[in-house]
């Protein structure tokens, strides 16, 4: 499926009835698939290139060297996740066999002042780095980038909901996103038909940055009842909504459900997604004032999502 293409350059630099337009194509794409590529992004080559690297070096060291930086205990959120471990599906209350991958995962770079025993607890956990030569600095480098682009991309949702430019700035100050690296291992001859690399799922929080590996397929966005294959030109992002963005629009945008589905005979994948996650005590209710939802806070509403899908 050829996703629609935002250009968020062009978006930033448009006045009048031209940034007019772009906003109201954006929420026709927000209402529609809740799937966009993103163009004009502005995030350095170097910056991508140097993450790459990074997950390409942590994945390939063996087993024993990846486990020491395995979370701390059981449901601590950051730090290495191996094979058969977790499987998505289950927040969605579907049993299914553990998600073919491993992940790397890490959290905000730094605790602001103030923050809720909870969510130190919880999203505030010190992220266990792997001792590999430039991992951190990359790691960090695109952290902070996908957070400066998770802004700017709330903008300009703010824009095409018709609200002020400003209205989820203080939903962007102390995000507690999380960044993953993931490795889709190349698959065997035979594949379960329940067991996917990443089971059907929607995401939790406002929106989600993803870089897949150029060439490689098999991420999947249900249409219409069926699975439609999804690529993104080199140089792009994948942007898609989250359940939070939908409990915001009261399901005028939709947070549309996906998967990276498992063949026979693939070969490994790597993708980096970045979930951009509102801070720990922001309240989201329907922005219409109505009661599709209740209101639910972001860090517990986080942590009861991810509880769900360990294995
Ligand atoms: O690897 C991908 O392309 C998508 C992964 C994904 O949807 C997720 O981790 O939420
Ligand atoms: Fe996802």
């Amino acid at each position: 499926m050829a996703l629609a293409t935002f250009d968020l350059a062009a978006f930033e630099a448009a006045h009048g009835a031209a940034r007019a337009q772009a906003a109201a194509d954006l929420d026709a794409i927000c209402r529609d698939s809740g799937f966009l590529i993103l163009e004009g992004h502005g995030v350095p080559e170097a910056v991508i290139d140097g993450i790459w690297q990074a997950a390409h070096a942590f994945f390939a060291q063996p087993a024993d060297q990846k486990a020491r930086v395995a979370p701390p205990h059981p449901g601590a959120p950051y730090g290495w996740i191996g094979p058969l471990k977790e499987a998505l599906a289950a927040s969605k209350g579907v049993e299914t066999p553990p998600d073919l991958k491993e992940s790397f995962n890490g959290g905000p770079l730094a605790v602001p002042d103030q923050v809720h025993a909870d969510a130190l607890a919880f999203c505030y956990q010190p992220t266990p780095f792997p001792n590999l030569e430039g991992f951190r600095p990359a790691w960090a480098a695109y952290y902070t980038a996908m957070e400066d682009l998770a802004a700017r991309i709330m903008r300009a949702f703010a824009a095409a909901l018709g609200l002020p430019e400003d209205r989820f700035n203080v939903a962007v100050k102390d995000p507690i996103s999380a960044l993953r690296a993931l490795h889709y291992p190349a698959t065997a001859a035979v594949a379960d038909a329940d067991q996917q690399r990443a089971g059907a799922h929607t995401d939790y929080g406002t929106l989600t940055i993803l870089l897949p590996q150029a060439d490689r397929g098999g991420l999947q966005v249900q249409q219409g009842g069926d699975w439609v294959d999804v690529t993104a030109p080199e140089g792009t992002f994948v942007i898609n909504i989250g359940d939070l963005m939908a409990r915001w629009t009261s399901d005028a945008w939709v947070s549309t459900l996906h998967r990276v589905v498992a063949k026979p005979h693939q070969p490994a994948r790597k993708s980096l997604a970045f979930f951009h996650q509102p801070g720990w005590e922001v309240e989201v209710a329907p922005l219409d004032g109505s009661d599709t939802y209740p209101p639910v806070l972001s860090g517990p509403y986080l942590m009861g999502k991810f509880q769900s899908t360990g294995t």
